[in-house]
């Protein structure tokens, strides 16, 4: 038997990041939003534990016990007393390093198709669980659509989205680590006071009410002058997409991706081409959001 589950990458609308805490992890007001850029996790049963992973960012994937997927599959295993032996396939189409949560889509993904291939049958509040042992992000790459994320963003409170939004995401060469730009923004906020992080009331009711350029003057990431700092460049592709036509950009999370909202899908079209023609970033893909979470698609 195989088992195949999609997952969606995430855009963070607002990423409100408090002081450090003792355990090291910062303390947010995360507003997830689940976007329609999609990895495939599909498990097979194998004499031991193997990743194998495609699409045009596999080389930078670790195919060690490392991955995401291999350790919610060793997670899962050992809560119930099995042996982990399965190959994972990953079907990377997430950005790489990019700010957008692949990795924890893979962990998401590969939990829930080990779940339903062994028949351990976890309840919701277990798989949630495990996520959040795997990663801050991972509880919503399973729940998808919209959340608000507190504490370290895995304590998940479900969002109503009014309508859809469509995004144009600009791809940059290379990836920026997580930790090292939560660093940066220690660094930057030092000898100041860093305000606890709170979820903004005019954000939370233009995706209630599916309304772009509400969003779209609302739109904020803390993490974005931390991100520009150490990777200086993306100010150009951040004014090459708003000059394009754009609502608004951002930096997806920790970056360097860049999220621009625009007003519609054609919207979308012309700004991923206008991206794509300035030469400031990679590749640009256009999304649709939201999305669901991670959903089984095959068994
Ligand atoms: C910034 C965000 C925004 O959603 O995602 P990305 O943009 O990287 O995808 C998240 O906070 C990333 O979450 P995730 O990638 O799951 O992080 P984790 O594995 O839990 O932690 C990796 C490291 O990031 C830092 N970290 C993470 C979460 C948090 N609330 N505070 C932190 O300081 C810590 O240095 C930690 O050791
Ligand atoms: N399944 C996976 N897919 C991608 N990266 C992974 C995976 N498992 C572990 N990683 C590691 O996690 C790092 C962060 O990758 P990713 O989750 O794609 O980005 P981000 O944390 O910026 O959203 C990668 O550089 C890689 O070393």
């Amino acid at each position: 038997m195989t088992v195949t589950v999609r997952v969606p990458a995430k855009v963070n609308v607002q990423l409100a990041v408090g002081g450090a805490r003792p355990d090291g992890f910062h303390d947010l007001a995360n507003v997830f939003l689940a976007v329609g850029l999609y990895d495939e996790v599909t498990v097979t049963p194998a004499d031991s534990l193997r990743v194998t992973c495609s699409g045009p960012d596999a080389g930078q994937v670790p195919l060690d016990r490392t991955n995401l997927a291999a350790r919610a599959a060793i997670a899962l295993a050992e809560r119930h007393g099995l042996s982990p032996d399965v190959h994972i396939h990953i079907e990377k189409d997430i950005p790489v390093a990019g700010g957008m949560a692949g990795g924890s889509a893979d962990g998401a993904g590969a939990l829930l198709a080990c779940d339903r291939l062994w028949g351990t049958e976890c309840s919701q509040s277990e798989l949630l669980g495990m996520c959040a042992e795997l990663g801050s992000d991972v509880p919503f790459s399973l729940v998808g659509g919209a959340a608000l994320g507190t504490g370290r963003g895995e304590q998940l409170t479900t969002l109503e989205v009014g309508g859809t939004f469509h995004w144009v995401f600009a791809v940059a060469g290379g990836g920026l680590s997580t930790p090292a730009v939560y660093g940066e923004f220690d660094r930057l906020t030092a000898g100041s006071e860093v305000p606890a992080p709170e979820a903004s009331p005019v954000l939370l009711e233009a995706l209630r009410a599916g309304d772009a350029a509400l969003l779209a003057g609302a739109l904020v990431n803390d993490l974005q002058p931390a991100a520009l700092s150490l990777r200086p460049s993306l100010a150009a592709t951040l004014a090459a997409g708003t000059e394009a036509g754009a609502l608004a950009g951002l930096v997806s999370g920790s970056g360097p991706t860049t999220a621009f909202l625009t007003k519609d899908a054609e919207a979308a079209e012309s700004v991923a081409a206008a991206l794509i023609a300035s030469g400031t970033c990679r590749t640009a893909r256009v999304a649709q959001s939201p999305a669901t979470g991670a959903t089984v698609v095959g068994a």
